[in-house]
């Protein structure tokens, strides 16, 4: 029988909780600190209903599931905050159901590519962030003697681009300075994340019209992804270092990456939401929204990316939210050459992952496999975040399978609004999020203080 020294502080209810891939009907018993303490399944959670100084959040049938993990978001805070912000950012989340996010190295000033540049990331986040926040740092051209602080300081691992990345202050790397790299986090568990993109002969510009997607389209092939993908495989058999491909697009590299995994590899590869719901045939001229890189592909590509996603030779699936300023996405004159090439979606990708999931065949457990417990092990934070059991953070999306929303500027938490998804209507709606037992969104508005918490090990005073 419950005591007061058990600290029981919440106990929410449903009857549709996901634990360990099954639906039960019951309860979870959280701590004063955040903690689970508790599953529990009825009856037995009646007698407990009874107890006085309890709060009880019943949500009926809604789902509580473990909160989404975005293990793949831009913040651009310090130095690009105008594109956005950890307040925006982090409320965009909460909004979404998402209970962590991994902040990239780049776009803000300074990117996160030194132990002193990290600390600024920190400060700046401070008393800002609704949900939690972790950090990936980043490598570039010189910055080996920081890889090891920046482990030691709580980094999730590092990013690189293969290619230019689109900021000056976060230059891509060639292959020596991967090797480089790759040497110094060799045995660590940490893990290095590629932006997969390698130019060659064919991705060069052209003169045609810059209004045009095909365009754009037409400098990022698919032979781009496949380059880097190959130069990874190689190297990620030379060195023991957990690889990472981020943002996969095209599906042609799909037999590559089934190979490496049975060669036994330690590779993961995550896609986005964007490649899993819009296609190129549906881009129209200017609209440029849509741009991003890797490129959005056709519906052939889309389809085999699912294909990858029901069959598990792709790992995960993540926003990539690149939002800008509106003046950089050249909406005006449409220029897809010159668009700032970047997504918005954090406070969405549950609604986008369903509604496609579900006409697909696919259950409510993979989307929780695919958003939630997989970035969660990437990222590390699997022994705490990502399921609901005892000891883990009571971090939940309460949300609603059957309901749908609109997707309408005035309901968007971003900085910035621009997104390829309004006036979309997706299954999937998130009722409540919960950061360690507190409910920081509920029915629409965020209803508590910033209470998320910087993940690091840095003291910064
Ligand atoms: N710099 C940056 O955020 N780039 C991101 N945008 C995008 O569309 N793909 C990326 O890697
Ligand atoms: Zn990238
Ligand atoms: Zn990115």
């Amino acid at each position: 029988m419950y005591t007061k020294d058990m600290e029981l502080n919440k106990l929410f209810i449903s009857q549709n909780i996901i634990v360990e891939n099954k639906f039960i009907n019951g309860g979870i018993f959280v701590n004063e600190v955040g903690k689970i303490l508790k599953v529990l399944r009825q009856p037995e959670i009646e007698t407990y209903k009874k107890y006085e100084d309890v709060e009880i959040i019943d949500v009926g049938n809604n789902v509580i599931m473990p909160g989404i993990i975005d293990s793949h978001v831009h913040v651009n805070e310090p130095g690009r905050t105008d594109w956005e912000g950890y307040e925006t950012a982090t409320k965009a989340a909460a909004a979404g159901g998402v209970t962590t996010i991994v902040d990239m190295p780049l776009n803000s000033v300074p990117p996160t590519t030194t132990l002193y540049n990290l600390k600024e990331k920190i400060k700046a986040a401070e008393g800002k962030a609704y949900v939690d926040v972790a950090f990936w740092g980043g490598v570039i051209p010189g910055n080996q003697a920081e890889l090891l602080d920046m482990i030691k300081a709580g980094v999730v691992g590092f990013k690189c681009f293969m290619c230019e990345s689109g900021v000056e202050e976060f230059p891509c790397v060639n292959k020596n300075e991967i090797e480089t790299a790759m040497k110094i986090l060799e045995n660590t568990g940490s893990v290095l994340a590629f932006h997969a993109e390698l130019d060659d002969k064919t991705s060069m510009t052209n003169n045609d019209d810059p209004v045009q997607y095909n365009t754009f389209l037409r400098t990022r092939p698919a032979s781009m992804e496949m380059n880097a993908i190959k130069l990874i495989i190689e190297l990620a058999k030379k060195y023991n270092v957990r690889t990472h491909i981020v943002h996969l697009s095209t599906a042609e590299a799909l037999p590559l990456i089934v190979q490496a995994k049975k060669d036994g590899l330690k590779l993961t590869v995550e896609t986005c939401h964007h490649y899993l719901n819009l296609k190129h045939e549906d881009i129209p001229e200017k609209a440029t929204q849509f741009k991003c890189t890797p490129p959005i592909r056709d519906l052939k590509n889309l389809n085999l990316l699912w294909d990858a996603i029901k069959n598990g030779v792709l790992d995960m699936v993540v926003s990539d939210h690149s939002p800008c300023t509106p003046d950089l996405k050249c909406l005006e004159n449409g220029d897809f050459v010159k668009a700032w090439g970047g997504i918005s979606s954090l406070q969405f990708g549950l609604s986008l992952f369903w509604t496609q999931a579900k006409q697909r065949g696919l259950s409510i457990f993979d989307l929780h496999k695919y958003i939630t417990y997989m970035p969660a092990k990437l990222v590390g934070l699997h022994n705490v975040k990502g399921q609901i059991a005892t000891n883990f953070d009571a971090d939940f999306v309460i949300w609603d399978p059957h309901s749908t929303i609109c997707i309408e500027e005035k309901m968007i938490h971003h900085k910035n609004k621009i997104t390829p998804y309004l006036g979309k209507n997706l299954y999937g709606k998130v009722l409540k999020t919960v950061i360690r037992g507190h409910v920081v969104y509920d029915n629409e508005k965020i209803v508590d203080k910033p209470i998320g918490k910087l993940i690091h090990n840095v003291i910064t005073n």
